[in-house]
C-alpha cells in the first residue's frame, strides 16, 4: 500500500503543480517528487513525461525553473520530476556536490557504503512509474523520459537500456559518456567500483554502440557557452557513435547558451512537443 503524502499543491495553468513524498522500497528512504497535472487530467488519463534533474538538484529545480508547465498544460502531459538521490541522515553522503546526496547518477550502486541506498536506476525505471500508474490517471505504457546534465545521462541510459518501455527520450546538455569524463569517473568509481567493464551499462555512448534492437530517436540540445562542455559533456562522442551504428539523433547546438536552467527554459517547449508527438495515439 502506498504511503503517498502530498506536501505541496499550487494551481498552475489550469492544472496543479504538486509535490509528494513517499517511502521508497528501492532506496530505503523517503523520497520527494513533483507532479504537474495538466487540466486535461481532470477529465481523462494523460501520458507521462519523467524528468531527471542534474547534480545538486532536488525535485524543486525543474518545477520552479524550467517553465515547463505552460506547454504541458496545452499538450495534456503529466510531468513527474523526482529528487536526484536517496536522502537523509542514515544515507551515505560526501561533502562534494558531485557525489552522494544530490548526485545519484541514476545507477544501482554495488559498492559500500553506497549500495545500501543508492539504487536510483531501479527507482526511476521501476518503482516510480509503478507508483505513478497506480496513483494517477495515466495512459498505461505511454511514457517519455527527459533530463538535464546528470539527468540527461540518466534519461538516455534508462531509455536505451529498456527497449519498448519509453516512447520518447530527450536531453539537455547530457553527460553522454560518464565512463570517460571526470564527473562520471568519480561517481562510477565510488558507486560501481574499479572494474570499468561494469560502467558500460550506464554509459549512453557505449549503449548506443551495443544496441541491437530498438533505435529510439534521440533529441539532444547543447549550449555552446556551456562551462562543462569540453570537460564533462562531449556531445560529439554521442554524435559519432550514432553515426557509426545508424542511431537516429537530432543534436542541436545553440550559440551563447550556458549550462543552467535559463538554457533549459529556452528550449523546454521543443522537448515537450517532441515527447507529445511520440506519446500521441
Ligand atoms: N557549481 C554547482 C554545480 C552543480 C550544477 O551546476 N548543477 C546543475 C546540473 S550539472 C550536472 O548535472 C544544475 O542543474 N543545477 C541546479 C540549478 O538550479 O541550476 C554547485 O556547486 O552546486
Amino acid at each position: 500500500m502506498s504511503d503517498l503524502q502530498r506536501l505541496e499543491r499550487h494551481a498552475c495553468f489550469g492544472g496543479w503543480q504538486d509535490v509528494y513524498r513517499h517511502h521508497s522500497a528501492s532506496l530505503g528512504c523517503a523520497m520527494n517528487f513533483g507532479v504537474y497535472l495538466p487540466p486535461q487530467a481532470r477529465q481523462r488519463p494523460c501520458s507521462v513525461l519523467y524528468w531527471l534533474s542534474g547534480l545538486g538538484c532536488t525535485e524543486q529545480n525543474f518545477i520552479t525553473k524550467a517553465g515547463a508547465q505552460r506547454r504541458a498544460s496545452e499538450l495534456g502531459l503529466i510531468l513527474v520530476a523526482p529528487d536526484t538521490s536517496p536522502r537523509g541522515a542514515a544515507v551515505a553522503d560526501d561533502p562534494a556536490y558531485d557525489l552522494g546526496q544530490g548526485a545519484g547518477f541514476y545507477v544501482n550502486a554495488t559498492q559500500a557504503p553506497w549500495s545500501a541506498h543508492y539504487r536510483m536506476y531501479d527507482y526511476v525505471v521501476e518503482e516510480l512509474p509503478a507508483l505513478i500508474e497506480a496513483a494517477f490517471a495515466v495512459r498505461p505504457g505511454l511514457r517519455g523520459v527527459a533530463g538535464h546534465s546528470m539527468g540527461g545521462h540518466g534519461a538516455l541510459v534508462v531509455a536505451l537500456r529498456n527497449p519498448g518501455r519509453y516512447r520518447s527520450v530527450s536531453a539537455f546538455a547530457p553527460i553522454v559518456a560518464p565512463s570517460r569524463v571526470p564527473w562520471g569517473e568519480k561517481a562510477f568509481s565510488a558507486y560501481l567500483g574499479s572494474d570499468r567493464t561494469t560502467w558500460a551499462a550506464y554509459d549512453a555512448v557505449a549503449l548506443v554502440q551495443q544496441a541491437t534492437g530498438e533505435r529510439l530517436p534521440l533529441l539532444v540540445d547543447q549550449g555552446e557557452a556551456d562551462e562543462f562542455l569540453g570537460r564533462e559533456l562531449h556531445p560529439e562522442w554521442l554524435q559519432q557513435a550514432c553515426a557509426l551504428v545508424g542511431h537516429p539523433l537530432t543534436l542541436r547546438r545553440h550559440a551563447e547558451y550556458d549550462h543552467g536552467y535559463y538554457f533549459v527554459a529556452s528550449f523546454i517547449d521543443d522537448h515537450l512537443d517532441w515527447h507529445a508527438r511520440a506519446l500521441a495515439g
